[in-house]
């Protein structure tokens, strides 16, 4: 990101001349109080938001102007987690995950044979059928995570992806994470749990106000 500004239409600044360079494959933490612009930096990942001045490059292109196909090939590769779920309640887990293929136009036959792998990935193996509200909030976020990653996406967004889980679900949801940071996609997870930050020992952007205030190459919450 090269000097990015994002004023929402109620004149808030959330980002101001932010700079920031992700590597393929680094996981990267993102703290900072509420309100600094986490979530704000997250939204222009995935370009659900569009920065008001400045470039957001990813993978060596800049996404400001693209066509709705290209919009569409950027988010085929880009997963993204939010601390709420955000799952199909009315749907079961095979479901879940399938409906992310059929946006894409996998066949019947391929969402057959990937939609059980990934449930096996993130330990969800003999949970297909169940819905939402038969699974833990840990497995909850296990479900979310195999839909986000079942394209196998070159970057995963986490956006406070433990805020709503306690600490021992917390760090099995980061194991797997980590895990899928290790299969080579580049992880950019926002939090405010200073614990997981602290023993993860991993990049840290600190944001204050809407700028990267610290970058600290081997972790550590200290705001
Ligand atoms: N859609 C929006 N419209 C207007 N203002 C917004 C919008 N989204 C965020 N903001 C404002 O932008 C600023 C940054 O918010 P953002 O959600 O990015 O922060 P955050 O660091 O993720 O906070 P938290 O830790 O509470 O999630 C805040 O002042 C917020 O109120």
């Amino acid at each position: 990101m090269y000097s990015v500004f994002k004023e929402y239409p109620n004149g808030v600044k959330a980002l101001a001349r932010l700079n920031l360079h992700i590597t393929k494959g680094e996981f990267v933490f993102l703290v900072g109080a509420s309100g600094a612009g986490k979530s704000s930096l997250i939204r222009l990942v995935f370009r659900e938001e569009l920065p008001s001045r400045g470039q957001v490059i990813i993978g060596g292109k800049s996404i400001a102007r693209l066509r709705a196909s290209q919009v569409a090939k950027l988010r085929r590769n880009i997963g993204v987690v939010f601390q709420d779920f955000r799952l199909l309640m009315d749907r079961t887990a095979f479901d879940n995950v399938a409906f992310a293929l059929r946006v894409l136009q996998y066949s019947g036959k391929e969402i057959k044979a990937r939609v059980p792998e990934v449930l096996a990935m993130v330990g969800l193996k003999g949970k297909e059928q169940c819905y939402p509200n038969q699974l833990s909030g840990g497995e909850q976020q296990r479900l979310a995570i195999a839909r986000a990653v079942v394209n196998n996406p070159k970057i995963l967004v986490a956006d406070e992806p433990t805020g709503n889980l306690d600490p021992d679900t917390s760090w099995e949801i980061m194991h797997l994470l980590d895990e899928i940071n290790q299969r080579g996609t580049t992880l950019v997870m926002a939090t405010h749990d200073q614990s997981i930050v602290d023993n993860m020992k991993r990049r840290t952007l600190v944001l204050k106000k809407g700028i990267v205030i610290d970058d600290r190459r081997e972790g550590g919450y200290i705001l």
